[in-house]
């Protein structure tokens, strides 16, 4: 049943020098590498040390050089506003240079940071690529953040350039986001010398001289630049993610492994070959984006799509089929969030029957957990294999999968199947002991993890290791709290700190209590994530007012619904709050959030033996239900 798998996987853990070394066949080396992996200086392992090779190359030149130039690298498909643009290979290698050449012009070189804040559009991948070229590292900030997460991303990356664009299309609305660029420099300790705009037609953009340079200016004044060798352990790329305080973590990818791994992955995770239309509704801004809209199918010389719109309301339900049928596309990756909402416009899946899905092999879910009501939906919709996988910002690519390119194993709804290749993944108990199957405890991948992964935090590497290596040493702590069965399904079922994850993002609550603690009438605040039938959960504020305030609630509660919007965004969806009198402690004084949480869920929970006092929780069950989380 599982032989195939069970030989690849077995050969991954019992010879990871030699796995990988096969799998780095498919990439183009300018320097071979002196050891596969380095392991002289645990627990900071390194691939591929010593070689050379260019990102930017491996997913473009290399292709057209190998006679595949007229073959479309790129769709942009933009039902916001209404059209669809297809790059070759050719076509987007020139771009990406004549754009690395404008990066050259102002005075980017190897190992300088870009931000890059920018829309669905063609030029944020252009960006990206042309950053890998130069050997500059890119860090993309997701368009729903504010300007204050902006600033705190050029205040630690401290970059030269930040590539921007003059406005986001939200559906139907215009996102300005030149404004919340120029707020976030405003705010930031650390300036950065230039800004290069992309002017769209829908909103112009004030430019401030001196710092500010129109994309096609700044094009239209280069000249072509050349890719630059990098070391395989040079950092790519830095992509922030939230932490377990306000301060994000610079998540930091090198070129080597990270090549490798991807170019794997498209065939034997996804079982995509090269030529083949490939599909990620995503954003660049996220890991998603960055691996499977950008370098992944690149990197196998793929079709890639970038689409700039929402799997409902451009204009239906009926979005993604019309995008899988009109660029026949085998195969597709997207969040389970996304499908609840088509499940919701469309639960009997009637606009599917306008469109020709032939071609379409499988779906693959990832970004949070997968509900099995949506997982079987899709299946007996699509009447293909809808595959849950497991994977982070940190790890880059999957940690579980059903590795649909190797062999497909039977699928078990809630699980996403098995440890890929390169992954030993155990079940660690609070003491460090290895679990029994079935048994909940700590998911965590043995060191040295897989090519790919994070090799360190920008400029951190104290709390890379604080953060992920410590607790559990010879262990990365996916901060993911689940089980392994019997037959090696691992089950992913909570976090251990304080991240939640809405709609596919993965949000900070000590964050948002962090805003909401700012406000001059909160005297204290907790901030628990609940169970939401579309966005999978969404954050819930409590405040306890300071002595004396008697301003309406009513008022307090939307000033920090504002607050929350203002400074992280409206990603965060932070749209409930309300008053209490109190909040659940322990006797040391440790607020019960999880007993909160269970309590909103309607879930059954056991009284804390260290409660202070038990009557807050019935109180809290109260506020709960005031605001429409029904006693269950
Ligand atoms: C495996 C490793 C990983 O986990 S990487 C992360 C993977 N996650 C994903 O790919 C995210 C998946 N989710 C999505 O794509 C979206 O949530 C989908 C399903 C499309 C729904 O989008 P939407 O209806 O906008 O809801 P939302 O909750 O995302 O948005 C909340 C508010 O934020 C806004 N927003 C969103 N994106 C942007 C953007 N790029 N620029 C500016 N604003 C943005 C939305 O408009 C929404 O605003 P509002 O509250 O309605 O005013």
């Amino acid at each position: 049943m599982s032989a195939k798998f069970d030989a690849v996987y077995r050969r991954s853990i019992e010879d990871p020098a030699g796995f990988w070394a096969e799998a780095a066949k498919g990439i183009d080396w300018i320097q071979p590498w002196e050891r596969v992996l380095d392991d002289r200086n645990p627990p900071f392992y390194r691939w591929f040390s010593g070689a050379k090779l260019n990102t930017c190359w491996n997913c473009l030149d290399r292709h057209v050089a190998a006679g595949r130039g007229e073959q479309i690298a790129l769709i942009h498909d933009s039902p916001v506003t209404q059209t669809v643009k297809r790059f070759s290979y050719r076509a987007l290698r020139d771009a990406v240079a004549r754009f690395a050449g404008a990066l050259v012009n102002q005075g980017v070189g190897k190992g300088d940071r870009v931000i890059i804040y920018m829309p669905m559009v063609p030029e944020a991948l252009i960006a990206m690529l042309a950053c890998a070229r130069l050997g500059a590292i890119h860090s993309v900030v997701f368009g729903g953040f504010a300007p204050k997460e902006l600033k705190s991303r050029i205040d630690d990356a401290k970059p030269k350039v930040v590539v921007t664009a003059s406005c986001g299309i939200e559906v139907s609305r215009i996102i300005a986001y030149k404004p919340l660029l120029d707020a976030a420099i405003e705010q930031a300790e650390y300036k950065p010398e230039t800004c290069i705009v992309l002017q769209r037609p829908m909103e112009e953009a004030k430019l401030i001289t001196g710092r500010d340079i129109d994309w096609n200016d700044a094009v239209a004044a280069a000249q072509p630049a050349d890719c630059v060798p990098v070391a395989a352990t040079d950092p790519l790329y830095i992509l922030y993610t939230s932490g377990t305080t306000g301060r994000p973590k610079g998540v930091v990818r090198d070129n080597g492994g990270h090549a490798v791994a991807l170019h794997w992955s498209m065939e034997n995770i996804y079982g995509i070959k090269p030529g083949e239309t490939w599909f990620t509704a995503s954003d660049v801004g996220w890991v998603v984006g960055h691996s499977y809209i950008v370098y992944a199918p690149l990197l196998k010389g793929c079709t890639t799509i970038l689409y700039e719109g929402k799997p409902v309301g451009t204009p239906d339900a009926g979005a993604f089929w019309r995008v899988l049928s009109e660029h026949k596309v085998p195969a597709m990756f997207t969040a389970p969030t996304a499908f609840r909402a088509i499940r919701r416009d469309d639960p009997n899946g009637e606009l599917l029957k306008k469109y020709d899905l032939s071609g379409f092999r499988a779906l693959f879910l990832a970004g949070e957990r997968s509900d099995p009501p949506t997982l079987e939906w899709a299946e007996q919709l699509l009447k293909v294999p809808v595959i849950d996988h497991w994977w982070q910002t940190e790890t880059g690519w999957s940690i579980a999968a059903n590795c649909l390119g190797i062999e497909l194993l039977p699928v078990k709804h809630g699980s996403p199947t098995r440890p890929v290749p390169g992954w030993t993944l155990q079940v660690l108990d609070e003491t460090g002991h290895p679990a029994a199957p079935g048994e909940i405890g700590n998911l965590c991948g043995k060191l040295p993890l897989p090519p790919g992964t994070f090799p360190t935090l920008w400029n951190d590497d104290a709390r890379f290791v604080d953060s992920y290596l410590a607790r559990f040493p010879g262990y990365y702590q996916t901060s993911d709290a689940g089980l392994i069965d019997e037959d090696g399904y691992v089950y992913v079922m909570a976090r251990t700190d304080d991240i939640i994850n809405v709609a596919g993002h993965r949000l900070s609550t000590g964050g948002m209590e962090e805003v909401l603690a700012s406000h001059p009438d909160v005297a204290e605040c907790a901030v628990i994530g609940v169970h939401d039938s579309l966005k999978g959960q969404v954050p819930v504020g409590f405040l306890v007012l300071k002595a004396g305030v008697d301003r309406p609630s009513a008022k307090i509660v939307s000033e920090v619904v504002q607050l929350v919007r203002d400074r992280i965004g409206p990603v965060a969806a932070f749209k409930t709050a309300t008053v209490v009198a109190r909040l659940p402690k322990t006797r040391s004084g440790k607020i019960l959030r999880g007993t909160m949480q269970k309590i909103a869920d309607g879930q059954e929970y056991a009284m804390p033996a260290t409660i202070d006092d038990p009557a807050i929780l019935g109180e809290i069950d109260d506020a709960l239900q005031d605001i429409g989380y029904a006693k269950k």
